[in-house]
């Protein structure tokens, strides 16, 4: 049977919105198509930047992963286009904005929206890992919610210094796990140390190994130097399950299978789609 014919795009089928974020190859706009009127997140890439920083073949095979990931939980790339200077990325808006600016508003997180956050990003990774797509970038300021509160993981592909700009610009080391840090080849296992930040940043509000300095940083993933602050008080669920995730030797953190098995996901994840 014929392929039905791949729609060619151009930026004439949008009418273009607000911007949404700035990255550092361009920005996202809010866009409705017109002919269906459907609302997207149009993100502009400017070619001279992608050849200047060689990211062509990158972006590429970017692009050929995004187009066959379909997960609830990971958000959409519908198509692309480019005229002679830009290419443009047709993306699933989310109506909801980041994940990083409730944390913001709320301090920190309830147990409950927490386990509900690291259940989704989990199956998340989990449909991603089967894909053999590793190493999402998953901190907060990647993290988008749609209208019904459901995380996206929406990879800026590259640093995208969007509006809730980071009080700390060296928060990107925070994530890194420690097989990272010193450059060695990682695996799928560095996404599960991850999971252990972001569930250690919702709950606390700030991330696990924040420090002044990036070199205290480094050394306190190094030493997976790892305290519970007495407030907010955390549930020692909870508490253990952190302490799986962020454990040095990467073959020994608890998989993604057993997250979804702990007993604090169990008890206070609403897993319900
Ligand atoms: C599937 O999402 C992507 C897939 C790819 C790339 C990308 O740039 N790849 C890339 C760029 C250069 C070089 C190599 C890779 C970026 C994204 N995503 C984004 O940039 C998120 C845009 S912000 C936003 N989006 C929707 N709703 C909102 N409310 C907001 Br705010």
């Amino acid at each position: 049977s014929q392929q039905p014919s791949k729609k060619q795009w151009s930026l004439s089928d949008f009418d273009i919105g607000k911007p949404l974020g700035k990255g550092k190859f361009g920005r996202v706009y809010l866009a409705r198509e017109i002919k269906y009127k459907y609302i997207v997140a149009l993100k502009v890439i400017f070619k001279a930047q992608i050849e200047k920083y060689g990211l062509h073949h990158q972006l590429r095979r970017e692009m050929e992963i995004q187009s066959t990931l379909r997960h609830p939980n990971v958000l959409r790339m519908y198509g692309w286009f480019h005229d002679d200077e830009r290419i443009f990325l047709i993306l699933e808006y989310a109506h909801g904005g980041e994940l990083y600016q409730e944390l913001c508003k709320l301090g920190h997180l309830s147990e409950r929206q927490s386990a509900t956050y690291i259940a989704s990003l989990t199956q998340a990774l989990a449909y991603c890992h089967e894909k053999h797509v590793i190493h999402r970038d998953i901190k907060p300021e990647n993290l988008l919610l749609d209208h019904e509160g459901r995380v996206k993981i929406a990879d800026f592909g590259w640093s995208v210094q969007s509006r809730s700009k980071r009080h700390t610009m060296c928060g990107t080391l925070d994530y890194l796990a420690p097989e990272m840090v010193e450059k060695k080849a990682h695996d799928y296992a560095v996404d599960n140390w991850t999971m252990g930040v972001l569930c250690y940043e919702f709950l606390y509000g700030v991330p696990p190994f924040e420090a002044k300095q990036q070199s205290d940083t480094f050394r306190r993933i190094m030493k997976v130097d790892l305290s519970f602050p007495s407030t907010p008080d955390v549930s020692a669920e909870a508490k253990d399950l952190i302490s799986r995730l962020l454990v040095k030797d990467s073959s020994k953190r608890l998989s993604l299978e057993k997250i979804m098995e702990h007993p604090w996901i169990v008890k206070n994840a609403d897993t319900m789609g």
